[in-house]
């Protein structure tokens, strides 16, 4: 059923009555006393639309107040059959090597965005058309545009590609894959007339999307709420009014003014919008961190019943956390080493709940595998600390386990990204030395020869076989080419940009992508090969073909934890990975016992700790 989606924002016209307004304000669950509205409600085109997916509604700015506060009430159809299509924005990064795992990250993400319907998805994920995308100007840093992120060219010119693209078969959002503020967020969504997801946004979609248990559910509502309150903004309308809400999309001026109210038991009488919708996100938010922290507590007491006694004659069960980028093979790798099976799927996120599984160890010893959620570069910090209950599992294991990827062309990236959650959630320098490295996905590798893995050499001159990177570039070799200025850009782009383009001036005209790109851009359902996004598509999906990368060469020099090579698919190396978790968690045991069962003793003196030590 369509359902007109009013589109609230300070334009004048049309006025609504006020008991309109009221009815439209209780709609969204609102409450204000009637006296202090004066509301303008414009139905906009853009919005009326219905969106095939309804927790967009959740993120993006524009459609945020068709959510009920309570989380309730969504709007949009829920059908796992059509998922929201997505057009992705990619700010331009350089060289290649680097914008083109960036740029399949990105539509990977894009095509992640899926519910599940009974445990799984409607669509294969291979099988799935690569959302169209366009590779646009990088604004440098020191010029970004604070109002739209983008130059006003390229606004106009993605305008064109949605509008050409809405011609042809639709689109329900735009993804930008950088991290916007909420005001840029709000302004790209007028301009383009549709929603607009940022990195972060989108991320936590995903998560609000695949989350199954009531655990991760209120997690990733949680974020959700956060990352909402985060784009609270208050802006001044036409004629200086104020106008309130994640976009300002409406503009409630209270009559009792601003900062009179909120006290006792008129509470809420006089608090302007943007306090009032604070105020709900607080409020809920609170519910939410109550509700978690009886998930911390069950789990709590489920470790330490673990602990206690989990063996057969009452030992504790050790528990090994299986950490790492997502896609890396995680749920592939846990699901061999135990025998059972967990979903596992080329999507991005699949593992949102947490799973346990038992595995017996070569030399007899029971240990609990726990696969946990991915993680992922520039990971929204909202997103970290509301899955603090189920990250709290990676802290407190025994063992740490960092699956790699070994076939990722960003592999260091991938493994920096996944040290650096650990550190935040964490995790201690002891655990960190002590982890073992998996290197899995070794029959990606070409030299793979099937009942074995390669030696050290062969893994560094993986490396070099994959530094040609000419036959999967982006087509931007007609692009202009501008001095990097790395360092700057670097720090000042939400660190999503290693190198990005330094252009200073007006870089408004300047469009990435060359006429002829354009076209075959545009044409992006045709076979042409140029920058299109088949093009892409091909690149993408013959990935798992590819030699491994150029990155593998520093992974291996740089990498001082203890690793062993898999093939989570084919099982190699998977018995040499359980002898090194029986090798690891034996004197881990020992020591630890010692530590905590130890009795308390008047302290020793010099003599007698040397005897002690003798
Ligand atoms: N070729 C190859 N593919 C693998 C291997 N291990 C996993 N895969 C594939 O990689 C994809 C991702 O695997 P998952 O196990 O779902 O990865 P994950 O790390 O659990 O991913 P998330 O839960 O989404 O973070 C799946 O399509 C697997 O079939 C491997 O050793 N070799
Ligand atoms: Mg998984």
């Amino acid at each position: 059923m369509f359902r007109t989606i009013y589109h609230l924002r300070s334009s004048s016209t049309p006025k609504f009555s006020l008991p309109q307004a009221l009815r439209l304000f209780s709609h969204f669950s609102i409450s204000l006393p009637a006296q202090s509205i004066h509301l303008t409600v414009n139905p906009s085109p853009p919005f009326t639309e219905k969106s095939s997916f309804h927790s967009m509604s959740s993120i993006s700015s524009s459609l945020l107040l068709q959510k009920h506060q309570d989380g309730s009430g969504d709007e949009f159809n829920t059908d796992p059959k059509s998922p929201p299509k997505l057009f992705v924005v990619q700010p331009r990064l350089r060289p290649d090597s680097i914008l083109k795992p960036k740029l399949e990250e990105a539509l990977n993400l894009a095509n992640s965005l899926e519910e599940q319907r009974d445990g799984f998805y409607d669509t294969e994920f291979l099988d799935k058309q690569l959302p169209p995308h366009l590779v646009v100007q990088n604004p440098a840093a020191r010029s970004t545009r604070a109002d739209t992120f983008f130059g006003p060219g390229t606004v106009d010119n993605v305008k064109c590609h949605v509008n050409a693209l809405e011609s042809k078969e639709g689109i329900d959002a735009i993804f930008v894959n950088a991290i916007l503020t909420g005001i840029q967020q709000r302004n790209l969504e007028r301009a383009w007339g549709k929603p607009v997801l940022d990195r972060v946004g989108l991320i936590i979609e995903i998560f609000n999307a695949h989350a199954q248990t009531k655990e991760a559910k209120l997690q990733a509502e949680l974020a959700t709420l956060m990352y909402k309150k985060s784009r609270l903004v208050r802006l001044r309308g036409p004629g200086g009014r104020y106008a309130f809400g994640v976009a300002g999309e409406a503009e409630v001026v209270s009559a009792r003014g601003r900062g009179s109210g909120g006290r006792g038991f008129i509470s809420g009488a006089g608090e302007t919008e943007l306090q009032l919708q604070r105020r709900r996100i607080l409020e809920r938010r609170n519910q939410l961190l109550s509700e978690i922290k009886e998930v911390r507590r069950t789990r709590a007491l489920q470790r330490a019943a673990r602990r206690r006694h989990g063996g057969p004659d009452g030992q504790e069960i050790p528990t090994v956390a299986v950490v790492g980028y997502t896609n890396a093979g995680k749920s592939t790798l846990v699901s061999a080493v135990s025998d059972s099976y967990l979903y596992c799927d080329d999507r991005l996120f699949v593992t949102v709940d947490p799973k346990l599984r038992s595995v017996i160890l070569p030399s007899g010893r029971k240990v609990l595998l726990s696969d946990t959620v991915g993680f992922i570069s520039d990971l929204p910090t909202q997103l970290v600390e509301a899955f603090h209950a189920t990250l709290e599992e990676v802290v407190e294991a025994d063992l740490l386990v960092h699956v790699l990827d070994s076939s990722a062309p960003d592999l260091k990236e991938q493994r920096e990204a996944v040290l650096q959650v650990l550190g935040k959630i964490g995790v201690s320098e002891h655990k960190l030395q002590n982890m073992i490295e998996v290197w899995n996905k070794i029959d990606l590798h070409e030299d793979f020869v099937g009942d074995g893995y390669c030696n050290e050499d062969e893994v560094s001159s993986w490396s070099d076989e994959n530094n040609d990177v000419t036959s999967n570039k982006l087509c931007e070799e007609d692009l202009p080419d501008y001095e990097t200025n790395e360092n700057e850009d670097f720090e000042q782009s939400g660190k999503l940009e290693q190198v990005i383009d330094d252009q200073q001036g007006d870089y408004s005209d300047d469009w990435l992508v060359s006429g002829d790109e354009q076209d075959s851009w545009v044409d992006y359902n045709s076979s042409s090969v140029g920058c299109g996004s088949t093009e892409v598509q091909q690149n993408n999906h013959s990935k798992k073909s590819e030699v491994i990368s150029s990155e593998t060469q520093s992974v291996s020099e740089s990498a001082t934890a203890t690793h062993v090579k898999t093939s989570a698919l084919t099982g190699v190396g998977l018995q040499e990975l359980l002898e090194l978790f029986d090798e690891r968690l034996k004197p881990q045991k020992t020591i630890e016992k010692n530590i905590f069962d130890r009795k308390w003793r008047p302290p020793r003196t010099e003599d007698s700790r040397i005897a002690v030590e003798q």
